[in-house]
């Protein structure tokens, strides 16, 4: 099964964000929430120990994912967006394995590193536009008070650098 995406703030959809999921259901997309925003600087804070950088960091769409056992995401860029400032990706539930690439093309050279619950990824920098993916989803790997019984949720927030 594919993973499941829901946005808070701007709707993502291929090439482009939208105030309105125009692909679902036509709604308006919720609220980018503040505590997630006071998360993002404190997820740039620990990442750059630059307290200028996490005070200026206000990401205001995120893509909420979520995969069951045996979904996947093939490598890509986040490139959508105007702004170059860091992506924050937060994980839930299972662990998965996670592939950070190059910033050129999905080949090698890539790392594969174990995303956990509760682990904080920040793409920031010259690896802002690398190509990354989710190879893998370790079934029955979740803490049990992790709150999810099966599966992984990942968040990853971004600044659009749209206005209105
Ligand atoms: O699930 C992940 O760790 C990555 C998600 C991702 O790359 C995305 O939503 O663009
Ligand atoms: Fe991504």
């Amino acid at each position: 099964m594919s993973v499941q995406t829901v946005c808070l703030g701007w709707h993502w959809q291929p090439y482009a964000y939208s105030r309105e999921a125009t692909d679902v259901n036509g709604n308006r997309v919720l609220e980018f929430p503040d505590w997630m925003v006071r998360l993002g600087r404190k997820a740039i804070l620990e990442a750059t120990n630059d307290p200028l950088a996490a005070a200026n960091y206000t990401p205001d769409t995120a893509l909420v994912n979520y995969y069951s056992d045996d979904s996947k995401m093939g490598m890509h860029q986040d490139r959508d967006e105007q702004s170059t400032q860091p992506v924050v990706s937060i994980s839930i539930g299972d662990t998965c394995q996670f592939r950070f690439g190059n910033t050129l093309n999905r080949n090698k050279p890539y790392e594969d590193i174990a995303l956990a619950s509760g682990d904080l990824f920040v793409f920031g920098g010259p690896a802002r536009l690398a190509y990354h993916g989710v190879t893998k989803i370790l079934p029955g790997t979740a803490p049990a008070e992790c709150g999810l019984a099966s599966g992984r949720i990942n968040i990853t927030m971004r600044v659009t650098g749209l206005d209105g």
